[in-house]
């Protein structure tokens, strides 16, 4: 895929709606603006007025800039419900999700919320569990990519806010939109599917920052650069499962592994600045290496300072998660922060809702992660609480839905 198909997909009101958001995965700026914005004398600023297309080779919200709004949720099939009653969910899930995304409201039923809002860059993207498989009688159409994740030794996953047989992402610009998708999403599971999870998370809104810029998380890192870009010849084939693989109804979808990732911001914020800098081998300011240069400099990993040692520490955290580190292991990064208040330990129960994209999982997250358990030296000040893996099919066609050469295979 190249940066114009991901710019196609896109439908942006100006290209200044686009850099002020910061697309971080380099898509450039289309020309087309929403109706509702077009002359109108309620014309929406271009933040509500972009939209993102629903059909199309790969489902939205996965190379798509990081919206300011995030709504992760699990839904478990009722009791009875088999591939039938998934088949005809997935349907309504994905009608509702075009009308949606293209700005329109929800049905004959739509509660209102989102009203007088544009589109906001709404994205709804769905995936299915390992779980799924089984109860849809489906196990031999299942990959073994969603074969379980390792239990890794810092784990403290909560089972009750983990995994689930289907998996909705939603990520608009605008937090009632975002809150309207699901909450519709959740009404037209009728009974088919009740929820088993959900949470809430954000980003940057856009314009917030003079210039499009990587997002930062809560410990107030740039937190994305090393992303695999559209622009780079393997980006497709680390992010998207190829079109000769096993299981067919794969070809061009990806796997999405979500963790709830808690900061310990308390401990965190009791380091100095630099030896916070030392544990990630960045700069805080703006994402340089510790070895110079800017944000896109390649870190040198064997430069020594004047008392012999490593400038990027040894268990630096972008040392160890480098792909070159990893045998080419690399991953597309597109989280949400979350903050919940305080937690029952009186500190606050924030951190980072860490999704991450990749074809395979087994040479994606995986390996990375058995890598950083064994020695990351930010290990010390976040804690794995949550976590799921999914397989999120291609995009559908206009006229199919989302998974329908699964379900109808
Ligand atoms: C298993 C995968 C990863 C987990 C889990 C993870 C958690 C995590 N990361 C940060 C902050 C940063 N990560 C950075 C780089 C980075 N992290 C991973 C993987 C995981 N991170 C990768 C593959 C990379 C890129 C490495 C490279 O290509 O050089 C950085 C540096 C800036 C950047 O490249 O994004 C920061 C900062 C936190 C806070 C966190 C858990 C809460
Ligand atoms: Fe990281």
């Amino acid at each position: 895929m190249s940066d114009t198909d991901i710019s196609r997909r896109r439908l942006l009101g100006t290209a200044g709606a686009a850099g002020a958001a910061g697309l971080v995965l380099g898509a450039g700026g289309g020309a087309l603006g929403h109706a509702a914005a077009a002359g109108s004398p309620t014309a929406l600023s271009t933040v509500g007025s972009t939209s993102v297309a629903f059909h199309g080779e790969h489902q939205a919200g996965i190379t798509d800039r990081q919206q300011s709004h995030g709504r992760l949720a699990a839904f478990d099939l009722a009791p009875g419900a088999g591939r039938r009653e998934a088949a005809a969910l997935m349907r309504r899930w994905s009608a509702l999700a075009a009308e949606l995304m293209a700005g329109r409201p929800a049905g004959d039923g739509d509660t209102g919320v989102a009203l007088d809002a544009g589109p906001c860059s709404l994205t709804v993207t769905f995936g299915f569990g390992r779980s799924f498989f089984d109860r849809t009688g489906l196990t031999a159409a299942r990959p073994e990519q969603l074969d379980p994740l390792p239990v890794f030794s810092a784990d403290r996953i909560d089972p009750k806010r983990s995994e689930g047989d289907l998996w909705v992402q939603i990520g608009a610009d605008d937090a009632l939109v975002a809150f309207h998708a699901l909450h519709a999403i959740r009404r037209a599971a009728g009974q088919a599917a009740g929820p088993r999870w959900e949470m809430g998370g954000f980003n940057r809104s856009p314009g917030a920052t003079g210039q499009p810029m990587t997002a930062r998380n809560l410990m107030g890192q740039i937190d994305g650069t090393g992303n695999p870009k559209p622009s780079e010849p393997d980006f497709r084939q680390r992010v998207f499962v190829p079109r000769d693989t096993e299981h067919a109804w794969m070809a061009g979808g990806s796997y999405a592994v979500v963790r709830r990732i808690r900061m310990l911001l308390d401990d965190w914020e009791r380091l100095a600045p630099d030896a916070q800098e030392k544990v990630i081998g960045r700069r805080k300011s703006d994402g340089a290496p510790l070895t110079g240069g800017t944000e896109t400099t390649e870190p040198d990993l064997e430069a020594v300072g004047p008392d012999g040692s490593l400038v990027i520490p040894a268990n630096a955290h972008a040392r160890i998660s480098a792909p070159e580190q990893n045998g080419g292991a690399a991953m597309l990064r597109r989280p949400f922060s979350y903050h919940d208040g305080p937690g029952e330990d009186g500190a606050p129960d924030a951190g980072l809702l860490f999704v991450c994209w990749q074809a395979d999982p087994l040479r994606g997250f995986v390996p990375v992660q058995r890598k950083l358990d064994r020695g990351d030296a930010l290990s010390a000040f976040i804690r794995h609480e949550a976590s799921g893996l999914f397989a999120v099919p291609p995009g559908a066609a206009e006229g199919e839905y989302v998974g329908q050469r699964l379900l109808e295979g």
